[in-house]
């Protein structure tokens, strides 16, 4: 099976007033559809820089100095060259750690899913619009969709806002979804839920995930595979288990000890 999304010596570095930062150093990545990736590491370590990469969301005193990002095959970051807009939110949905976000807090969810609908499926009609829209909240494990399209995201619980929010970044049915810390918000019972439907998801439309967490525990729930990042470098990168039982790297080490109850 080919990789959907490669990342090769990514070195991305922010301008400040005084210096240059490098944010990400040499970044190597691999994730094939139907995996998860977990990307983990403590906070400041580049996770969300590189998130922010694959979807050509960096700030705008970031840049790209070396390295590339491919999806399915196609460059679409490298040094000078961003083709990010044509697949942002087609091919790759992203979904954030504040459903605020992700939704418009003014637009019902109804009419934030038929935008996303109209901007990327060409001449696609009303009543294809409705059932496409009621068909991802039903993917979604909503049990009653018609009563979400007509809410405002104010008007629903946090699990659910989430719910809908990972409804609007795959209602186009993305190759490709990137999750940022998207369940550190939630409560924990509502996190495993939503860390299943992830699960489900990927294995139902084999789409591929990164999924960017800060929580080395939730990682191994849910991931095929991890990337443990520090500093802005990928230091360990492998299949979940074996990263996970025998970590090569004394960062890695430190981070599992310092889960309680990892034994
Ligand atoms: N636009 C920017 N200009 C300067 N520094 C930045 C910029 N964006 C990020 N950084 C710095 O880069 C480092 C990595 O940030 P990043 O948000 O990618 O880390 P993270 O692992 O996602 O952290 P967290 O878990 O806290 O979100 C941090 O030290 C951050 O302050």
């Amino acid at each position: 099976m080919s990789e959907l999304l490669t990342v090769s010596g990514l070195t991305v570095t922010a301008r400040l007033a005084a210096d240059d930062l490098r944010l990400l150093d040499a970044v190597d990545l691999e994730l094939r559809a139907g995996q998860i990736i977990g990307v983990v590491g403590e906070s400041g370590s580049g996770k969300t820089t590189l998130a922010r990469a694959v979807v050509g969301l960096l700030e705008r005193n970031v840049r790209v100095d070396q390295g590339a990002i491919t999806l399915a095959g196609q460059t679409v970051v490298a040094p000078g060259v961003d083709r990010t807009d044509r697949i942002r939110g087609s091919a790759v949905g992203m979904v954030f750690q504040d459903a605020s976000r992700s939704l418009n807090p003014l637009m019902k969810v109804r009419t934030q899913l038929a935008e996303v609908l109209r901007r990327h499926v060409r001449d696609i009609t009303r009543a294809e619009v409705e059932r496409r829209s009621v068909e991802v909240l039903a993917q979604m494990r909503i049990t009653d969709p018609t009563r979400v399209l007509d809410s405002y995201p104010h008007q629903l619980s946090g699990g659910l806002r989430q719910r809908a929010a990972i409804g609007l970044a795959v209602v186009t049915r993305p190759a490709l979804v990137i999750a940022d810390e998207c369940t550190t918000a939630l409560d924990v019972t509502t996190q495993t839920k939503v860390v299943e439907l992830f699960r489900t998801l990927v294995d139902e439309l084999g789409i591929g995930l990164l999924f960017v967490t800060h929580d080395l525990m939730l990682a191994s729930d849910l991931c095929d595979r991890i990337a443990v990042m520090s500093r802005g470098r990928v230091v360990e990168h492998g299949d979940a288990d074996q990263v996970l039982e025998q970590p090569q790297q004394e960062y890695t080490r430190r981070l599992l000890a310092a889960i309680p109850s990892w034994s």
